[in-house]
């Protein structure tokens, strides 16, 4: 049998990345080039599926980052029953919503999410592909805490180590599964 660390050596090695993208100075880390390939893609749900079942107290609702976020939170939410919660960029939601501005590594955004879409005391999971200076995590669990969570943890496909965004939601447990 594969363990998770095996597995996970294999998604890392079929992971691109692009310089000066989007940006001048920035080193682009391309999830999509996983999901190109079936095999891989499902190498990593599975590490994902049973990094999550591993989550005690169990998870009661996932929350997922527009855009790359949803490729991962909805197959979970899936397969735990659970609640999709979508945290998206500003201006997409209907209904009344909370919002909040950030800084991530290559720009500025807003986010919001809709108003009692996550529910008070849950425990939420909020899922990213990617953590690079936390600003978009840091956001989104604020979101969260205006709709009521308290119980929040993070998981991210991907961390950029060396920028040092745990830091910034050190308020909560995070797990990365590649480190970069
Ligand atoms: O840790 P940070 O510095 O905040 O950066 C991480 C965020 O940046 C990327 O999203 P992006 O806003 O580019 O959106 P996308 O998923 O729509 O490409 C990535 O998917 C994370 O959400
Ligand atoms: N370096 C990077 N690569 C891919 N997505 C990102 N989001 C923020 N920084 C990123």
């Amino acid at each position: 049998m594969t363990s998770n660390e095996e597995k996970l050596q294999i998604v890392k090695k079929h992971i691109r990345n692009y310089n000066d993208f989007p940006k001048k100075g920035i080193m682009f880390w391309d999830v999509f080039s996983v999901l190109k390939e079936p095999k891989i893609f499902h190498l990593l749900k599975e590490v994902l599926v049973d990094t999550v079942k591993k989550i005690d107290p169990p998870i009661e609702c996932i929350a997922a980052l527009d855009a790359r976020g949803f490729l991962f939170g909805s197959l979970l939410s899936l397969e735990f029953n659970v609640p999709f919660v979508p945290i998206r960029k500003k201006g997409k939601l209907p209904g009344c919503t909370f919002r909040a501005s950030y800084s991530k590594e290559y720009g500025e955004d807003t986010l919001e999410v809709q108003i009692g879409s996550i529910k008070k005391g849950q425990k939420l999971l909020i899922i990213d592909d990617l953590l690079a200076t936390g600003g978009t995590l840091a956001c989104s669990s604020q979101l969260a805490k205006q709709c009521g969570a308290e119980d929040i943890t993070y998981l991210v496909v991907l961390e950029l180590e060396d920028l040092k965004g745990r830091e910034l939601i050190s308020d909560h447990k995070l797990i990365s599964l590649i480190k970069l």
